[in-house]
């Protein structure tokens, strides 16, 4: 008897604390990652930060001790992640589960012609098959998109010489004009341009429905079910928007490769991704996978100039910028250039690429410094995990904080704070692969920029062409005045760029005139 109480005492004792064990894992797991406090309903509304929230998240970041922090807004959870490492664990190495793309109710009103836009990380083949089409063309075949990128370019430094003004305008002609050109081959016309017209009627549509105004005016992204009410009900305006962009985001990926389709007809299509991809795919044409191939193509080329042109445009906007900011970096890198080219010729691909670590410097600097997409674009965890022994929930929509892993000096050296080509040289000028390039402005894991590579060619291309052309200056503003472009004003959505300020450019003697000029 006395045993078997003994024994009887054991085995209780033994589930206790099998049970204790448990309870205590479960608890450990409820928990959620640190973060400001949050209010009932409105969770971090209040005090979600309205103006440079990459400095404020690493703010909490280190206040709250954790690498990770959580906040709440209206409803969903989202997580930032402050630092390289956490970025790796969570988006490289657990990167099956924190790929996916958040759900974002006011596209479910557009439709599934949207659908190529925020394409979800699934098990299927539908994200990869996309995937492996850019890599075919843009990871390693850089170099097939070269002449698109220079002749751009060159039109680039003659408008810049004829109307140096708008030296904004000048530049989103070019990237439009080099992205259509090595996407479909279309050489854009100078004025009026039916496809550019096509692509730039999407880019409007798109940005009036996901600006924050059209989001702010809409409460489908609050509360998804009113989806389902009339559409005439008063305050349901978002339907004209998302008329437009549906019909915007059909034309898009169909019209321009139609006319590539017409133009393979005739023999006379210039090459392009379309067309290489179109050939390739003539010869599987009876085979069941041609339709979604096919698909698959028109969303990728209609998805480079989403990605692509505006991203490309920012970069140089922060270079205009960091020119006029830093006059002895621009002196240096100038220096640079016509050491390497010994002022005869402008520079290019063939001859200067690899050969001008300073100005890949610069382009890194610029990247770094100013980060394009500060926190990235969001990711969605699709099943629930657990890191640093708290409960991620899965829909949780996750962000890396570029900003502030750019600014780590256990990463990028001393004095972050401070803009230093000269961070990524060694004393020797040879470049310092101690110091990474800052790969974090191209975003994480799975989903990293798919264009990673071409965007940094034709932005060494662009930055190079116009240093050895042009001095850049600070302009002068309505008053009459100098303007001393202010890093504080930009633009407030995801992507970031400099709100309008004025440059002085000018064309640096005669010879570089003729240079530009002469240039085939
Ligand atoms: C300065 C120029 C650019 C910057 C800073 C940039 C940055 C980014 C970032 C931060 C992301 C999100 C990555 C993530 O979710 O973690 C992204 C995605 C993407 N980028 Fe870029 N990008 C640039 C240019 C381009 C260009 C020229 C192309 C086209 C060839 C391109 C194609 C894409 C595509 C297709 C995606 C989506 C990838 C996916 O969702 O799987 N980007 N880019």
């Amino acid at each position: 008897m006395a045993q078997f109480s003994v024994q009887l005492l054991a085995s209780i004792g033994a589930v206790v604390l099998a049970s204790t064990l448990f309870q205590k894992l479960v608890k450990k797991t409820d928990r959620r990652l640190p973060g400001p406090p949050t209010i009932p309903l409105l969770g971090n509304a209040l005090n979600f930060p309205r103006s440079k929230p990459w400095i404020q998240f690493l703010e909490w970041s280190r206040e709250y001790k954790s690498d990770a922090i959580q906040l709440e807004v209206l409803g969903n959870r989202i997580i930032i992640l402050n630092t390289i490492e956490a970025t790796q664990e969570l988006f490289v190495r657990r990167g099956l589960n924190y790929s996916s793309r958040p759900h974002i109710p006011i596209l479910d009103i557009v439709g599934r012609s949207i659908d190529w836009l925020f394409l979800n990380y699934t098990a299927d083949r539908v994200w990869r098959d996309h995937r492996k089409v850019y890599h075919r063309e843009f990871d390693t075949q850089t170099v097939l998109h070269r002449p698109y990128e220079t002749s751009a370019t060159k039109v680039l430094l003659k408008k810049l010489y004829d109307n140096p003004n708008d030296f904004v305008d000048h530049l989103r002609a070019t990237t439009g004009e080099a992205i259509l050109g090595t996407t479909y081959g279309i050489a854009v016309q100078p004025k009026d341009d039916p496809l550019l017209a096509i692509v730039n009627k999407f880019v409007a549509a798109l940005d009036n429905a996901m600006g924050a105004k059209a989001i702010g005016k809409s409460i489908f992204n609050v509360f998804p079910v009113l989806r389902h009410l009339p559409r005439w009900l008063p305050g349901l305006q978002f339907y004209p928007i998302a008329d437009e962009l549906r019909k915007s985001s059909i034309d898009m990926p169909e019209i321009p490769l139609g006319h590539v389709r017409k133009l393979m007809k005739e023999g006379t299509a210039p090459p392009s991704v379309a067309l290489r991809a179109l050939e390739a795919l003539e010869e599987t044409k009876d085979s069941p996978d041609y339709p979604h191939d096919m698909r698959v193509l028109q969303n990728v080329l209609a998805g480079i100039y989403a990605a692509g042109a505006d991203t490309t445009l920012t970069g140089m906007r922060w270079f205009f910028f960091s020119m006029i900011k830093f006059p002895h970096v621009q002196a240096k890198a100038r220096a640079h250039i016509d050491h390497q080219t010994e002022g005869k010729r402008l520079p290019d691909f063939g001859s200067d690429f690899g050969s001008l670590p300073y100005i890949e410097a610069v382009l890194n600097e610029v990247l770094r410094f100013f980060p394009v997409l500060p926190i990235g674009m969001p990711h969605c965890v699709v099943e629930d995990d657990v890191y640093n022994d708290c409960l991620i929930k899965k829909d949780t929509i996750v962000f890396g904080n570029s900003w502030a892993i750019m600014r780590d000096e256990k990463i990028y050296g001393p004095d972050t704070h401070v803009f230093k080509p000269e961070r990524f040289l060694n004393e020797d000028g040879s470049r310092n692969l101690a110091i990474p390039d800052p790969d974090q402005a191209f975003g994480y894991g799975r989903r990293v920029c798919a264009g990673k590579n071409v965007a940094r060619e034709f932005l060494w291309l662009m930055m190079a062409s116009i240093l050895s052309s042009f001095e850049i200056s600070q302009g002068v503003g309505e008053n009459g005045k100098l303007v001393e472009p202010d890093a504080d004003h930009h633009s407030s959505g995801l992507v970031c760029h400099p709100l309008a300020f004025p440059a002085k450019i000018v064309i640096r003697s005669e010879h570089a005139k003729e240079l530009l000029f002469n240039a085939d």
